[in-house]
């Protein structure tokens, strides 16, 4: 099996891409699908929101208010750190059990659409790793329109992530969606031949490798969690 990684910054296009995937018949992960299914009201992600951040983090209807959370944790960075490390455990086993589902299924070649690909190191279980690249001012102008908020605010969430540029030199292929859309789908063409290729003796290798050392620190994360001790 092999398992793409599908990376880039806040609204550089990802979302765009993975469409392009599924339009192909690709399966997607969407980490940031996982990561609002694990703090659905009652669960344990939920629970220790709540715990950390107090009762005025939720709406009438006891789910948690996004919004009121985005602005704590993309203007204080402690308080993302304490999000993170609060969620990562749940995240990353509701996504290996994402991809655990589609392989069962049978499916040759998986992406895994996830923001923060790099930051969470699930960089070392994929490959390649495609990078959504955007020049930052058409990110900031698109981020601005599609959420609506300002200038500062667009700024904070851009800031809250490893620079694009740097992704972009990580990058095993990267994808410039700074035109249109049809530019974007002509470099999609391509690199949809890319993927489709079986992998090498060495690129199988390093999945295993990877994967094992994921499967086994998620497997910890979730016994520390469940324990209350992180
Ligand atoms: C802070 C929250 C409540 C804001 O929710 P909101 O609905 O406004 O945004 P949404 O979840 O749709 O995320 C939009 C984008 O913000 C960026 N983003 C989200 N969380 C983070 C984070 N912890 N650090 C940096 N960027 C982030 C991503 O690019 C994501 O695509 C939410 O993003 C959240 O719970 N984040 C923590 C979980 C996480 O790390 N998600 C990323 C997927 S691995
Ligand atoms: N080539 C393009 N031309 C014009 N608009 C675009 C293009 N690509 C994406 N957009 C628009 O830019 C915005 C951000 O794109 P998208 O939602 O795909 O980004 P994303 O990387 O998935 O964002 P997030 O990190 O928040 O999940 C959307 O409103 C989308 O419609």
């Amino acid at each position: 099996m092999r398992l793409v990684g599908l990376t880039g910054g806040i609204a550089s296009g990802k979302s765009t891409v993975s469409n392009l995937f599924k339009d192909a018949s690709v399966p997607v992960v969407d980490a940031d699908v996982v990561a609002r299914n694990v703090v659905q009201k009652g669960t344990g992600g939920w629970k220790k929101i709540v715990k950390a951040f107090g009762d005025e983090i939720l709406l009438d209807n006891g789910e948690i208010d996004r919004a009121r959370l985005g602005q704590i944790v993309f203007t204080d960075p402690s308080k993302r750190q304490l999000l993170n490390r609060l969620l990562a455990p749940h995240i990353s086993s509701g996504i290996l059990w994402e991809i655990a589902k589609l392989w069962m299924k049978g499916c040759k070649v998986i992406v895994l659409d996830i923001p923060l690909l790099f930051e969470t190191k699930m960089d070392r279980w994929t490959n390649p790793v495609i990078v959504v690249w955007v020049n930052p001012e058409t990110q900031i102008e698109r981020l601005m329109s599609r959420d609506g908020c300002s200038e500062e605010q667009a700024q904070n969430r851009i800031n809250a992530q490893l620079a694009l540029d740097w992704k972009k030199s990580e990058a095993d292929i990267v994808i410039d969606n700074s035109g249109s859309l049809d530019d974007t789908k002509q470099q999609f063409q391509e690199v949809l031949r890319k993927v489709s290729e079986p992998l090498t003796w060495k690129e199988r290798l390093r999945s295993r490798d990877g994967l094992i050392s994921v499967v086994m620190c998620t497997a910890v994360g979730v016994l520390l969690a469940q324990k209350n001790l992180l």
